[in-house]
């Protein structure tokens, strides 16, 4: 019976995708002939080469020097991709028509079986309504009440680390490691009132390690949650969660554990808030976060909403997760990257230290407030520049869901010699956005765009990045997207960043090892020492930072 079932889906699956694929072939627009590399694979188009571990930023950088900021690529079955920088076109996919340029079917259908109906699986003014709910939760006096919570947890990571520098010696540390758990720490307290990691001892939170196996479980089902829609629309309803416990593959069955475990607990955690919230202040002062993490303010913003605002409990829940998983690997990598760079500029680390230094002077030694921390200057530079040229999320994909003209801030020059001042790009066609391309792009940024020069941004930008009008809403930059579906949490990231290296860079230093560090691409890039990014780790030589050996 279940062979007969997972056969007739076989038939079902290809007999689908070969006619989407010879409709593709039929029906000709500009896209061919648009300029671009042949399709390696009818199978898989260029997907390997674009999510190639290894060879994907090299990939992605040859694309933009040899075509320019728009290129005709193709994707699985001969599908239509197309990958652009174009400031532009950037603009249209994710302001102007961002409700045509849609979040991929797959996408929002596989997170919500995951997260259930948070933000991420949500379109139109449905996920409007979601923003408009959580966007002032991230508001700048909330951002302000965070602060402590974050030196709270740094400063347990401070001890944690003093702990392995023993005897005054510089010790290995793997920074990936530590970067990951206090970015769910400080996510788990600051967003959900909840402690995952104590940091100073191991302890293996059920919830926790659901967040942080997700992602590589899900690189584990080689696509398979590609298949979402086409599983829902097979698969009465009824019958979808006992069919996915039939298939045989052991990270699908995980996968469908990992959801279970953050839905009970996540509830529970819900459950707990709201009791206390209706006690009142002072049952809320006893829980972690003291009523000042982002669900209380959401469900406190949600109960005093006017009644069409209002989000039902199930999406507030389904929030949850969905955030401490968009917040944890990215912050944890940036992070990371930070602390690589320093490491390899010895010279901008001491510069650092030093603004830093004599900021805590003005406080006394204790932690610099705020409103001083999130003006320090270099500190500022040193965040703009990793999150410019090494940003966490390289690239995001759009799927069309209607015929649409894409504009273009330069003309191409078609393979018939036309010049084309915009694109006509047919429904279903996918559309890749190279963040970290726009963020490099040396017609913008000058020819050292490449390179991690935090002194830029002490300087005016080049009039070039300025007349651009990047549609990103940091900086001039893609890295948080822009738009309705820009990242909300962005100043959450940036407040992490900031007081992880004021305590670090005030305590510790921070050298390479011999072993040799590889970024991998993928959805949130990450380091590894084996070239094949098995495992993430970013050894480092910690040590104690003496103070009279801190450079005038
Ligand atoms: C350096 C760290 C971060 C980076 C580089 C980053 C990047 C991004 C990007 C590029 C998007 C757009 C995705 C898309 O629509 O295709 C996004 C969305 C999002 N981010 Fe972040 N993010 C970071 C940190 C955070 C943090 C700390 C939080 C939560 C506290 C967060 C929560 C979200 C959420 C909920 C969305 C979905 C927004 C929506 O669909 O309306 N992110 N982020």
């Amino acid at each position: 019976m279940v062979q007969t079932l997972l056969q007739g889906l076989f038939v079902c699956a290809t007999t689908w995708l070969l006619w989407k694929a010879f409709r593709k072939f039929v029906v000709k627009s500009d896209l061919d002939n648009l300029p671009g590399p042949p399709s390696p694979s009818f199978m898989y188009g260029h997907v390997r080469e674009l999510y190639n571990k290894q060879t994907g930023f090299k990939y992605h950088r040859s694309l933009g020097e040899k075509y320019g900021p728009v290129v005709r690529l193709r994707g699985r079955f001969g599908s239509n991709l197309v990958y652009t920088f174009d400031p532009k076109a950037m603009h249209s996919i994710a302001i102007k028509d961002q409700d045509i340029f849609q979040e991929a079917t797959w996408f929002t259908k596989a997170t919500g079986i995951i997260f259930g109906p948070g933000i991420f699986a949500t379109l139109g003014d449905h996920h409007r309504k979601q923003r408009k709910m959580l966007n002032p939760v991230f508001s700048v006096n909330h951002m302000r009440n965070m602060s402590p919570i974050f030196y709270d947890i740094t400063h347990k990571l401070r001890t944690a680390i003093q702990d392995r520098v023993r005897d005054g010696h510089p010790a290995e540390v793997n920074i990936v490691s530590w970067m990951g758990r206090t970015a769910l720490e400080l996510m788990g307290q600051g967003g959900l009132g909840y402690s995952f990691d104590p940091l100073i001892a191991d302890a293996g939170d059920e919830y926790g390690k659901a967040l942080k196996d997700l992602m590589p479980t899900l690189a584990q089902v080689r696509g398979l949650h590609h298949h979402v829609p086409l599983f829902q629309k097979i698969v009465p309803k009824g019958w979808r969660r006992t069919v996915a416990e039939l298939i045989p593959a052991p990270p699908l069955q995980r996968i469908i554990q990992i959801a279970d475990t953050m839905r009970i607990r996540s509830t529970e955690i819900f459950e707990a808030k709201k009791k206390a919230l209706l006690a009142g202040d002072e049952a809320l002062k006893h829980q972690i976060g003291e009523g000042r993490d982002l669900i209380s303010v959401l469900l406190r913003e949600n109960m005093a909403a006017a009644e069409e605002d209002k989000l039902p409990e199930e999406e507030l829940i389904g929030q949850m997760s969905t955030m401490t998983f968009a917040a944890m690997d990215s912050t944890s990598n940036a992070l990371s990257l930070t602390l690589w760079r320093l490491a390899q500029h010895p010279e901008r680390q001491d510069a650092l230290r030093k603004e830093i230094l004599e900021a805590k002077e003005a406080h006394g030694g204790g932690d610099i407030g705020y409103d001083e921390l999130v003006a320090l200057p270099y500190l500022d530079a040193v965040c703009r520049e990793t999150l410019r040229v090494h940003t966490p999320a390289p690239f995001r994909f759009r799927e069309t869901n209607r015929d649409v003209i894409l504009p273009l801030s330069e003309p191409v020059r078609g393979k018939d010699g036309r010049m084309m001042h915009e694109l006509h790009i047919p429904k279903n066609t996918s559309v890749f956005v190279g963040i970290n391309a726009s963020n490099t792009n040396p017609a913008l940024w000058g020819p050292d765009a490449y390179e991690w020069k935090p002194e830029r941004w002490l300087e005016p930008l080049p009039e070039t990045v300025l007349n651009a009008r990047i549609p990103g809403v940091y900086a001039n930059l893609m890295t948080f997207w822009g738009g309705g579906r820009s990242c909300v949490g962005f100043k959450f990231s940036q407040l992490e960043m900031k007081v992880v290296l004021a305590v670090l860079l005030s305590t510790f230093t921070f050298e390479l090892t011999e072993k040799p560090i590889y970024w991998n691409m993928a959805t949130v890039q990450y380091p590894s020492t084996d070239p094949h990014g098995a495992h993430p780790e970013l050894p480092m030589k910690v040590g104690l930072l003496k103070r009279d050996s801190v450079r005038a």
